[in-house]
Formats: C-alpha cells, sequence, structure tokens
C-alpha cells in the first residue's frame, strides 16, 4: 500500500511556482498577489489563513490580509470585495469559508471577479467547468487530481470512481474532474441507499463528507486507490478524515492521510491559480 504524502508532493509542485515566480520578478515584472478576505474570529479559519499568507511567502507571492469584524453587514463586505477587484495590483481574491452565519454566502462569492476568482467558486468559473472550458478550477477537487497524476492516474478510462459529498467545493466540481478523464463516476451522498455496496464497487473512492472515519473497509473494494478529503477535529484535539485510515490501509493499494494529504495540496493549488490569474492579467507568456 502507498501513502500519498500531499505534503511532499505540494513541496515538489510549490518548487516550480516559487522558479515562475522568480523568473517572473527577475524580468522586472511586479509579483502576483493574492488577497485574502477575513471575516470574524473563527480559529481554524484564522489558521487557515496564516497558512495561506506562509504559503505565498514561501514562494515569492504578495499577499494582503483583510480582517474585517464578524459584525459587519453583507453590503460593507460586498464593498470590501469590489475594492479588491478594482485594484489593478490584485491577482486573486479569496473569501475564507464558512462567513459567520448571518451572511449569505453565494451573493458575496457572485461579487468576486471571475478572472480573480482563485476558489474557483463564482458561477462563471463553475459554468466553465461544466462545459470543460478552461477557468479557475476550485482548489480542493483539482490538488485531488494532481494526487492522482502523482501516482500514475491520469487517464482514468474503464475506471470506476465513486465520490461521497456533493459540495459545490469539493464533490460536484471533483465528479466532472474526474468525468473529463474518462472515469465512470458514481455521486453519492448521505441519503444514497446501500452507500457501502455503492462505494465498495470504486476502483477510486473519495470521501468528502465531513463524517470522521465514516468509511471503514467494508467500503472499499481491495485495491482501490481511497482519497480523503474529510478534515475533522476530534474531542482530544486531533486531527481525523472521513476515512478510517488505520482499518483501511492495507486494503487499499493507495490512501491519502490526515492531516498531511489533500490539506496541503488544496494551499499548493491556491498558489497556482493565483499564477495562472496572473499570468492572464498580464498577458504574461504571450
Ligand atoms: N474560501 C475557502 N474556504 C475554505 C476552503 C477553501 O478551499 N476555500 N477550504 C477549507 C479550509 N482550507 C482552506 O481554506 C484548508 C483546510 C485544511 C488545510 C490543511 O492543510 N490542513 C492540514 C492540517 C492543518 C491543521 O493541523 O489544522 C492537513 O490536512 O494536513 C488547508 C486548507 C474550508 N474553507
Amino acid at each position: 500500500m502507498k501513502i500519498i504524502d500531499g505534503k511532499e508532493l505540494s513541496a515538489k509542485i510549490r518548487q516550480t511556482i516559487k522558479q515562475e515566480v522568480q523568473e517572473i520578478k527577475e524580468h522586472g515584472n511586479r509579483s502576483p498577489l493574492l488577497s485574502v478576505i477575513l471575516v470574524g474570529d473563527n480559529p481554524a479559519s484564522q489558521s487557515y489563513v496564516r497558512g495561506k499568507e506562509n504559503a505565498c511567502l514561501s514562494v515569492g507571492m504578495e499577499n494582503r490580509t483583510i480582517r474585517l469584524d464578524a459584525n459587519i453587514s453583507q453590503a460593507e463586505l460586498i464593498q470590501v470585495v469590489r475594492q479588491q477587484n478594482e485594484d489593478p495590483d490584485v491577482d486573486g481574491i479569496l473569501v475564507q469559508l464558512p462567513l459567520p452565519d448571518h451572511f449569505e454566502t453565494n451573493p458575496v462569492l457572485d461579487q468576486i471577479s471571475p478572472d480573480k476568482d482563485v476558489d474557483g467558486l463564482h458561477p462563471v468559473n463553475a459554468g466553465l467547468l461544466l462545459a470543460g472550458r478552461d477557468g479557475l478550477l476550485p482548489c480542493t477537487p483539482n490538488g485531488v487530481m494532481e494526487m492522482l497524476k502523482s501516482i500514475g492516474l491520469e487517464d482514468l478510462s474503464g475506471l470506476n470512481a465513486v465520490v461521497v459529498g456533493r459540495s459545490n467545493l469539493v464533490g460536484k466540481p471533483l465528479s466532472l474532474l474526474l468525468q473529463q478523464k474518462n472515469a465512470t463516476v458514481t455521486m453519492a451522498h448521505s441519503r444514497t441507499k446501500d452507500l457501502a455496496q455503492i462505494c465498495s464497487k470504486a476502483d477510486i473512492l473519495i470521501a468528502a463528507v465531513g463524517r470522521p472515519k465514516m468509511i471503514t473497509s467494508e467500503y472499499v473494494k481491495a485495491g482501490a486507490v481511497v482519497i480523503d478529503v474529510g478534515i475533522n477535529r476530534m474531542e482530544n484535539g486531533k486531527l481525523c478524515g472521513d476515512v478510517d485510515f488505520e482499518d483501511v490501509k492495507d486494503k487499499a493499494s493507495a490512501i491519502t492521510p490526515v492531516p498531511g494529504g489533500v490539506g496541503p495540496m488544496t494551499v499548493c493549488m491556491l498558489l497556482m491559480n493565483t499564477l495562472k490569474a496572473y499570468k492572464e492579467h498580464e498577458s504574461y507568456g504571450r
């Protein structure tokens, strides 16, 4: 069984991003800039945003974090997003999720200019993905595809993929990306009947349900590739995935750990999207 190490893979990809950013700067150009908007003081979100700041630093990109009080209004938040849209130095804009309860998330995300939407969550980018056209891809699904590629799974012809979870952030876009690579995709979710039986037919099983250790060995076909997108904080403070790693690891041919699996790839793909947005803005390389 192979453990797909997201820390190692993301470090490798970051190195190529760092080299590109260095070349950009050596040619006298400005650096790519990621602007992150954080509303409120959710400790997990604060920690993820710090991770994004450090990631930008590590590849030589500029970073701007806009920290806003949880009590600001939806209209005020939208105003901040629009300011970032209009700032020519900003290449990528990300609103850290979840927003505090009194916000409606979609109308806020809709305000991000699609060419700066490095989270790939704007309806324009979601539509481009649906149509199989080039746009900015959501980071976690894109990171999962990179992980599959790293173990030689690029053309998925003839393979059954089951995605458990149907969120806009992961399940829906990931199902489309897998299908683009010719997998036969089943989208399952909490209301799916005979879930274990359906999962046990998967050559590639993706768990993105947000239920700690839900996927046990009875859900897994012998030799399957198991990708765990879940990041759940246990009462003892430790993190665990949606997959019961100890129970599944000897049945799978390859598996991602939590922590150190898909999480680091998410941040890496964010850097990649910011670089891509930058190149579009500056017509760099054309
Ligand atoms: N606007 C967005 N909000 C959120 C996203 C997102 O992609 N866009 N995803 C998650 C949070 N997230 C990034 O924002 C994120 C979560 C986890 C990790 C990560 O590397 N986790 C580590 C463990 C870190 C720890 O110890 O706590 C791991 O899995 O190894 C990175 C990014 C929700 N919000």
